[in-house]
């Protein structure tokens, strides 16, 4: 049987056209080069699925992540191996994590043609739902809904790596760009830039990729700082997540929020480990009352009540921080960093 792309390509030897394919299903040969011109594999959008084909991004990508004979690398979302098989030239080995078993098979298969196989380990699960075993390296083209939950897996996990050289979604990039004051600057890359330097490598067009994603995409190379700022890291990210709920609107605003202030307060009573007064309603106003003007009188004291978070440098923000610690004022909710950091142990 032969078929015609809908891009147009013909599949098949023969110019007798029985059938058009769609979009999202591709032949071998067309993401691979190498591969079957008539088996076709379908690519699901919805698991980010953009097989990135053009060779001179896939060497640049190598050579920029600056891989040693003896590194182990973590790969998310190998997909049909495309990187994998350059990173394997490259590396000691890889460890890669992907959710599609039809993918699975697919690499598999062309790693053992190429004779890496002793090299790979393949996890077949969801990257954000297990732990990252040891790894010096990260190089991936990731599925792009992942991006902001990796992100802060990588840089505030228990792994020490050398770097992380990932193809993010264009817009995404920039943002992580940006430094904290900059107008463009949010919670993620507030929250990754504590931690890490950040460079953009280049630009990749959506039409390197197999099928074509909608967006523009960038190469970045995340490098974790050798310096760690003295702060409470949970603690952090928590008072990151109030200040930036609503990062246009001041921090007067955003923290006399009534629920807000109700949660802020359970927080601190169970930091300072002081049990909240129940039943009693008008000694909880009470208690309520006495802690927002707390709140507020803190935000006075450093002049930040007016001002937008965007807009405050890493100095701004730390400060702010202690100066709530000091006043008794906690922002991390223990249940909830315990949920959060489930997966902090590698258990393999
Ligand atoms: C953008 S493709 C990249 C393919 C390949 N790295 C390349 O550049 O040609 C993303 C891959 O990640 C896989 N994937 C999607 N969500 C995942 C997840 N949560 N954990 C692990 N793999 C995932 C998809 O099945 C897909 O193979």
């Amino acid at each position: 049987m032969h078929y015609v792309h809908e891009s147009g390509t013909m599949l098949g030897a023969s110019r007798r056209v029985v059938g058009f394919i769609p979009r999202r299903l591709l032949s071998v040969r067309q993401v691979h080069g190498d591969g079957d011109a008539e088996e076709l594999l379908r690519f699901h959008k919805s698991r980010g699925q953009h097989i990135l084909v053009n060779p001179r991004i896939l060497d640049t990508i190598v050579r920029k992540s600056a891989i040693k004979p003896t590194d182990t690398i973590l790969e998310i979302g190998p997909g049909t191996g495309n990187l994998t098989l350059r990173l394997l030239e490259a590396a000691h080995k890889v460890v890669a994590f992907e959710i599609d078993h039809r993918m699975v098979q697919v690499l598999e298969k062309r790693v053992l043609q190429r004779g890496f196989i002793n090299k790979l380990r393949v996890i077949e699960r969801d990257a954000m739902k297990a732990p990252f075993p040891r790894f010096d390296l990260v190089v991936a083209n990731i599925p792009y809904q992942i991006s902001s939950p990796l992100m802060i897996k990588l840089v505030y996990g228990p792994t020490p790596f050398r770097s992380a050289t990932l193809l993010l979604q264009k817009e995404f990039a920039r943002r992580l760009m940006a430094n904290p004051g900059d107008s463009g600057s949010n919670r993620l890359s507030v929250n990754v830039k504590l931690l890490a330097d950040v460079e953009l490598v280049m630009d990749v067009s959506k039409r390197d990729f197999l099928p074509s994603p909608k967006v523009d995409s960038s190469v970045v190379i995340i490098r974790p700082k050798p310096q760690v700022p003295n702060v409470d890291l949970r603690e952090w990210r928590a008072f990151t997540m109030v200040c930036f709920n609503n990062r246009n609107k001041t921090l007067g605003a955003s923290f006399k929020n009534k629920r807000r202030v109700l949660e802020l307060l359970k927080i601190s009573n169970e930091y300072n480990e002081s049990s909240p007064h129940e039943g009693d309603d008008a000694q909880d106003e009470g208690e309520f009352t006495s802690f927002k003007e707390k709140i507020i009188g803190v935000l006075r004291t450093g002049e930040f009540e007016d001002k937008r978070p965007s807009k405050l440098s890493f100095e701004e923000l730390l400060h702010l921080l202690s100066l709530f610690n000091q006043s008794g004022i906690y922002f991390g909710h223990r249940e909830q960093l315990k949920r959060e950091d489930k997966f902090d142990a590698d258990d393999e």
